[in-house]
């Protein structure tokens, strides 16, 4: 199980800095939506420069010109880049194929996403999906047996979870089995972010 970092509404010099407080407890780094529109692919290539050795996602949200966006997440030095599982899935096709082609990855985002997609998720060739309750769900919802239980009828996917994850509430979700756990806020928002990183890892580890 691999923990991603997810790099959230932070500064470039923010985004540095907690990256090189937490660099040893994580696996994944996460360039997030609101840093990719604030930086633009500059700050997926920066990071990719300074660390060779991480897989580094970039959390594109694509929901249409597919290839287009694939390409450049991908081409900037991200490994994986994020699709919506709501888009049509002519852009889900446009993305694997681009990804195909460039040795990247494709994660899906199932942030509310009906159960009745997963079937087509599947038919399209989908091999990653996240599990995910959106920054503005997480005061009323949060991540449970039902989200996985929808992801029965497709067992061979890798499954990343997301959504107000902490030290205490990963323990809730590592019982799915999920192959990333993603942790933001409780990470980057800490006053230790390097022990909040530990923490987080040490509970998976614990499992
Ligand atoms: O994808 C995310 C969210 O939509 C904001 O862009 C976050 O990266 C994801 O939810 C993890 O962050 P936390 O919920 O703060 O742990």
């Amino acid at each position: 199980m691999k923990l991603q970092l997810a790099l959230d509404r932070l500064t470039l010099e923010k985004c540095l800095q907690v990256l090189e407080e937490t660099k040893d407890s994580i696996d994944i780094i996460e360039v997030g939506t609101g840093v990719i529109k604030e930086y633009g692919m500059s700050i997926v290539r920066e990071i990719r420069e300074r660390y060779p050795n991480k897989v580094l996602l970039a959390d594109m949200k694509t929901c249409d010109a597919a290839t287009h966006e694939t390409k450049q997440a991908l081409q900037a030095g991200a490994d994986i880049t994020t699709v919506m599982a709501f888009s049509d899935d002519a852009s889900i096709r446009q993305a694997l194929e681009a990804a195909e082609e460039m040795n990247g990855e494709v994660m899906l985002d199932l942030l509310n996403t009906p159960e009745s997609r997963v079937q087509d998720l599947h038919k399209l060739g989908v091999e990653l999906v996240s599990l995910h309750i959106g920054k503005d769900q997480q005061n009323t919802q949060k991540l449970g047996k039902k989200d996985f239980d929808k992801l029965k009828p497709f067992p061979a996917v890798k499954v990343a979870v997301a959504g107000g994850l902490d030290a205490e509430t990963v323990t809730e979700v590592i019982v799915y089995n999920p192959s990333i756990l993603i942790v933001g806020s409780a990470i980057t928002g800490a006053d230790n972010p390097a022990e909040a990183a530990k923490a987080v890892k040490e509970a998976m580890q614990n499992e």
